[in-house]
């Protein structure tokens, strides 16, 4: 049986340790980091998201923010309300929580954040430097896949890695971070050819393609680490619903060598990242070395 990932552990971990690192900050500059949520319309996910935002930056000690916009919104007023939170002083991060209203141009938006205040690491900046190596922020929900790959396997050098899925906020930064750690990675797609043998060749699977328990256990390695970052809701008895992950977890679980579960996995992950990477900003715009 695989080992079980603790990703809400983990990140219960890194959230401890952040909040300590923010004490010193509030010491040695007299300040709180300071987070700015922007959360347009009404979709009841995103609420559930922000609040968890809120609620993990006043648990470390840094002030966060929410500008709720209503549904209808204009384009302009979304990017006047970014231009504001640009020039604040004491905003050391800005995210706009996705997905955004239809009418709104999403990229747009996003790329209208002050790079050094990206703590989503969306930007083409900051995408930018990613895949040049350039030191920078980076998407919270690869970067807490990548820490937990870490724990688990350390030295990620010369292991084979398939990245299910590329999309820009998650498949295409994670195979460039997995790339950055030597391993020889394969993103895989829609059009990929034989998934299942191309599965079966890695040690270390991410899967990011938000297609309920779509990678099944016989086309896992023999060990290998497994990584889930679907978070998909199912149809459950009684007239409920579920979450399930991208990966069919009981049979994985039988073949993998770790794997991580949904709920409980990479989740908790994003929002931990949320704050190294908010902290990390606060840094950064302080004048101190990013990392500690
Ligand atoms: N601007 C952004 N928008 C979105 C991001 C993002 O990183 N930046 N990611 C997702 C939503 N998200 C954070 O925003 C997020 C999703 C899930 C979790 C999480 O902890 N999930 C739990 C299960 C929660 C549940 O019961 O529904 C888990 O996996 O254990 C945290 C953050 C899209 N938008
Ligand atoms: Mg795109």
């Amino acid at each position: 049986m695989a080992r079980l990932i603790d990703g809400k552990a983990f990140a219960a971990r890194l959230r401890t340790r952040i909040a300590d690192e923010t004490a010193e900050f509030v010491t040695d500059t007299g300040r709180r980091p300071g987070l700015a949520v922007v959360l347009v319309g009404d979709y009841a996910a995103s609420q559930v998201y922000v609040r968890a935002k809120q609620k993990a930056c006043e648990e470390a000690g840094m002030s966060g923010s929410v500008h709720r916009l209503a549904p209808d919104t204009t384009q302009a007023e979304l990017l006047a309300v970014i231009a504001r939170l640009n020039a604040d002083a004491a905003t050391d991060g800005i995210l706009v929580q996705l997905p955004l209203p239809d009418a709104i141009d999403a990229d747009a938006v996003i790329q209208a954040i002050d790079p050094a205040k990206d703590v989503d690491g969306f930007t083409t900046a900051s995408a930018g430097r990613l895949l040049i190596g350039l030191p920078g922020l980076v998407a919270c929900t690869p970067l807490g896949c990548l820490m937990l790959l870490k724990e688990v396997a350390g030295d990620l050098a010369g292991k084979t890695a398939v990245v299910i899925g590329r999309s820009d906020i998650v498949g295409k930064p994670m195979a460039l971070l997995l790339l950055r750690e030597s391993c020889t990675v394969t993103v895989a797609h829609s059009r990929t050819q034989d998934l299942p043998a191309v599965v079966r060749s890695a040690d270390i699977v991410v899967a990011a393609v938000g297609r309920p328990e779509m990678v099944k256990g016989s086309w896992l390695k023999p060990g290998a680490i497994v990584i889930d970052v679907g978070i998909n809701r199912v149809p459950a008895a009684a007239g409920k619903t579920r979450l399930v992950g991208d990966v069919d977890f009981d049979e994985a679980e039988q073949v993998a060598g770790a794997i991580t579960p949904v709920p409980g996995g990479v989740g908790p992950m994003t929002i931990a990242c949320l704050l190294h990477n908010t902290l990390k900003a606060a840094r950064s715009r302080a004048g101190l070395n990013p990392t500690t």
